[in-house]
């Protein structure tokens, strides 16, 4: 009889609050992110993102609600947390030992033999190259971060909790993280992980929780949040200032702007065709009408914003 499937790899966050002294770090919060997704949990600073990713891992009790993975509570040293590859604070790493001894320290913690399956991969996302042998103590604080990555990344995980992962990495380590990470979600694995670079996380998350003072504002996939901007179309044309002639004069249309050679027109009445048919009636030859979509920098910011006006 082959063994039980293990449980899908969720995260699932119920109600949880922590309060240190007078400060509620985080405030009856919930969300869920599933197998397959990567979700960045964003927020200004002192949101509650990590108090929350400590809680997720273990490593700090909820004062009220539950954090569970793969449908188990979690509680510091927690079986499932052998399925989680966490980077958050950081493991204290022996300062006179190598970093790999460091590695292989923590992994023979958890009783298994050396070395583990994604070793390789890890030390080569995490870029040390031949500092790797040398002893912790002379790492800089980039180089003990990158320690730390290949320390959650070294086990192939299907859970992954990250708390800015990408920090101290140069563009090209951004960019082999961020295939990495998109590999292993595409094999099942479930991401969570807190950045403030939005313009990486734009190009990497499936899916955002945004929170603010401890409280969530929003959820769900980034595809939605980018998509507040209905109705506004971007159309690049043969002819720019007659095309801002036509549009301006066209029904339906509130606005029309050139931006970058292109023309931005916002007619949330008037479906782009009809927007199109106009040009090319008027003799403006149309190279391509696209939906606008708005930045997740923009979005995040008009989603916290909102909430700190009705705050108020
Ligand atoms: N151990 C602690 N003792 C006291 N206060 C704490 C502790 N940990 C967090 N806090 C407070 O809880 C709030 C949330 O902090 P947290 O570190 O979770 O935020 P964050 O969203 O991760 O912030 P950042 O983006 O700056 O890392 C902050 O006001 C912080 O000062």
């Amino acid at each position: 009889m082959s063994a039980p499937a293990a449980p899908a790899a969720t995260i699932r966050v119920d109600d949880l609050s922590k309060r240190y002294g007078r400060q509620q770090a985080v405030d009856q919060l919930t969300f869920a992110v599933d197998a397959g997704q990567i979700c960045a949990l964003l927020g200004p600073n002192g949101a509650g993102k990590t108090s929350t990713m400590r809680m997720l891992v273990g490593l700090s009790t909820p004062d009220t609600g539950t954090a569970r993975l793969a449908g188990e509570a979690v509680s510091l040293g927690a079986p499932v947390l052998r399925r989680v590859g966490v980077l958050i604070d950081g493991p204290a790493f022996v300062p006179h030992l190598s970093g790999i001894k460091n590695l292989k320290l923590l992994w023979a913690a958890a009783r298994r033999t050396w070395p583990p399956r994604g070793l390789d991969a890890a030390l080569d996302l995490a870029g040390l190259g031949a500092a790797i042998d040398r002893k912790v103590k002379g790492y800089s604080m980039g180089m003990k971060q990158r320690l730390m990555l290949a320390q959650a990344l070294m086990r192939v995980p299907d859970v992954l909790i990250l708390d800015e992962p990408a920090n101290g990495l140069d563009p090209a380590e951004v960019r082999a993280l961020r295939e990495h990470l998109a590999a292993l979600a595409r094999a099942g694995a479930t991401v969570l992980l807190s950045s403030h670079q939005l313009a990486e996380v734009q190009q990497l998350a499936t899916h955002i929780v945004v929170i603010h003072k401890g409280r969530l504002i929003s959820t769900g996939p980034l595809a939605d949040a980018l998509g507040g901007a209905t109705g506004t179309y971007r159309i690049q044309t043969d002819d720019l200032d007659r095309a801002l002639t036509v549009l301006r004069e066209a029904p339906g249309v509130t606005a029309v702007v050139a931006h970058n050679g292109e023309v931005i027109v916002t007619a949330p009445t008037v479906p782009a065709g009809e927007l199109v048919q106009a040009l090319v009636g008027a003799r403006v030859g149309v190279i391509a009408a696209n939906p606008a979509h708005q930045s997740l920098e923009d979005a995040y910011l008009a989603m916290t914003e909102r909430h700190a006006d009705a705050a108020r």
